[in-house]
């Protein structure tokens, strides 16, 4: 059912007409010193060590309009949902298809999971537990008899970003003496510098595709391969450098990578949630099995937690419901992730795919044009960074950005104050965004400038940015997993309200075809009839000037 036609959503509409001009954090902080305790709730894993505390006082809601985003999360049947995709029903409806990325994590059994391939995932893990551990302790040799120095891990979109994200935000627990790379991009640039950086003898290909058949990777690999057999000569040695991950097995003995060295995963796992299954080698690579096993159980702890907690203490829930209230009555366009955390520079990047391919959809799961805002555009970065960059216009632009600011209390490098001076940041921003400063104190402190009426202005705060507070007490795999398991989840109860299909992505084929059927022109071969005479105007520029 659309989201539009739920009571609660009209509801909450009204509750916004006649509370937007009034509703301040000021005014809810001082009518109730109790907000804080009220609005924040702490998760603790069952299984691991991760902890997610979440501060949400700051945010512009008050006890009718929390009652009614829960009432909307009641009557888009949200709980129901959230049991059917974790039971295995096919819940991605236009393709078919299971999703069941919570089946990879499942470390203590607790989920009862059913759906061909989901008894296999412990076989697989066990593989990637054997092949990773003779990756560190240099059982597995190269073609020439050396240990593993570099690993490749060739893939894109959900087969890149969350390996990135992972290693760089786990790099503490990272093993230093292999270097870890990532190619991604088709552009011949991202391969060719890191293959400079290789040494064909000690290099490990991770070829990271579910369907195995994205030009990028298949490019990229082949790429690779040929690079490596200059070097090698007898395709034999290939077993000992190459490895895919893929869904595809036809396709990747094709490509002449063996099967025992094919780590496999199911079509129930999509590609944005898929570095918890196969995707993940090079992960385990890099920080060891037991931490990978830690970074699902943390995960698998948030999967608990999103089945078990009721809707008023439930994380997901809660970050879900905020997000919808300034996405669809305040108008929010945007959603900022802006973790304080050097090694989390990559998670709002990660959740760009995550958030975006899944609810950046029209349509409904009924086949109805929306008549209501879904996902929000994700972007943010590390802070401080972010303060010195754009942090201007989220104080005092002309948008409604709602933020998360994320930071661990315990830092994996304490050396001298720098903690304590990143974390006041971390405490000041949002502080500011919620309360400002008001023309009277920006007077009292310009003092004699204060006659001047525009300087004055220009030094007023607004104040009323709300802001989600993420407390960590340290980085660790397993706490990394459940912030990503919590912005999963978040993702799902969106786009549960919405109505759409959160695990298909229609929207990147166009591009593709496109791009398939252009590439014979640029090498000058077929005309550009079927080309706008801008793309067509475009071509023939580019082959009257290509060497
Ligand atoms: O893992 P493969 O199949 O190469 O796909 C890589 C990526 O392709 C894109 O077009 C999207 O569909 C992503 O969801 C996916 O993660």
């Amino acid at each position: 059912m659309p989201a539009t036609a739920h009571a609660s959503w009209n509801k909450l509409q009204q509750l916004y007409e006649s509370n937007k001009d009034s509703l301040t954090l000021e005014q809810l902080f001082a009518k109730d010193p109790q907000r804080f305790e009220k609005l924040s709730t702490e998760f603790k894993g069952k299984y691991t060590d991760a902890n997610v505390f979440l501060d949400y006082s700051k945010n512009l809601v008050n006890e009718d309009i929390l009652n009614a985003l829960f009432s909307l999360v009641k009557e888009a049947n949200v709980e129901k949902l959230r049991d059917e995709m974790y039971s295995g029903e096919h819940i991605n409806t236009s393709e078919g298809r299971a999703v069941l990325h919570t089946a990879l994590r499942n470390v203590s059994g607790e989920l009862n999971q059913q759906e061909e391939g989901v008894a296999d995932v412990p076989k697989v893990l066990q593989h990637m537990k054997e092949f990773s551990n003779a990756i560190r302790d240099e059982s597995w040799k190269g073609y020439t008899g050396k240990p593993i120095k570099n690993v490749v891990n060739i893939g894109i979109g959900g087969s890149d970003l969350g390996p990135v994200m992972v290693t760089e935000a786990l790099k503490h627990y990272v093993k230093r003496d292999i270097a870890f790379h990532f190619v991604s991009n088709i552009d011949g640039t991202h391969i060719a510098e890191v293959l400079k950086a290789c040494d064909p003898e000690n290099t490990l290909f991770i070829v990271a595709s579910k369907t195995f058949t994205t030009q990028e990777t298949i490019t990229n690999a082949t790429t690779s391969r040929d690079w490596f057999l200059e070097s090698a000569k007898d395709k034999k040695h290939v077993a000992k450098h190459f490895v895919a991950l893929s869904t595809n097995t036809k396709a990747v003995t094709e490509f002449g990578i063996d099967e025992k060295n094919m780590f496999q995963f199911w079509d129930w796992v999509g590609g944005r949630y898929s570095l918890w299954s196969a995707i993940g080698l090079s992960i385990a690579i890099a920080i060891g099995y037991e931490n990978f096993h830690q970074l699902l159980g943390g995960a698998h702890d948030i999967d608990l937690h999103f089945k078990n907690t009721p809707i008023e203490q439930n994380l997901p829930v809660l970050m879900a419901v905020l997000g919808i209230w300034y996405n669809d009555f305040y108008g929010a366009q945007t959603h900022a992730i802006l973790p304080y955390d050097q090694y989390m520079h990559k998670f709002a990047d990660y959740f760009q795919q995550g958030d975006m391919e899944s609810n950046g959809k029209y349509i409904t799961k009924g086949g109805q044009h929306v008549d209501y805002q879904t996902g929000p555009i994700i972007w943010g970065q590390a802070g401080t960074n972010g303060q010195h960059a754009f942090y201007q216009l989220i104080h005092q632009g002309t948008k409604l950005i709602p933020c998360d600011f994320i930071f661990p209390v315990e830092t994996h490098n304490p050396i001298g104050d720098h903690h304590r001076i990143l974390l006041s940041n971390a405490l000041a921003q949002p502080e500011a965004l919620a309360f400002g400063k008001d023309e009277e104190q920006v007077k009292k402190e310009l003092g004699a400038q204060a006659s001047n009426e525009t300087l004055v202005k220009s030094k007023v705060f607004p104040g009323n940015k709300p802001t989600n507070t993420i407390v960590c007490q340290k980085i660790t795999p397993a706490t990394l997993g459940a912030l990503i398991a919590l912005y999963e989840h978040k993702i799902f109860v969106q786009g549960a309200i919405w109505d759409i299909n959160s695990f298909d992505q229609m929207g990147v084929e166009l591009g593709k075809v496109l791009a398939k059927s252009i590439l014979p022109k640029l090498h000058g071969e077929g005309d550009t009839k079927d080309l706008s005479s801008s793309t067509a105007g475009l071509v023939n520029y580019f082959l009257s000037h290509a060497k």
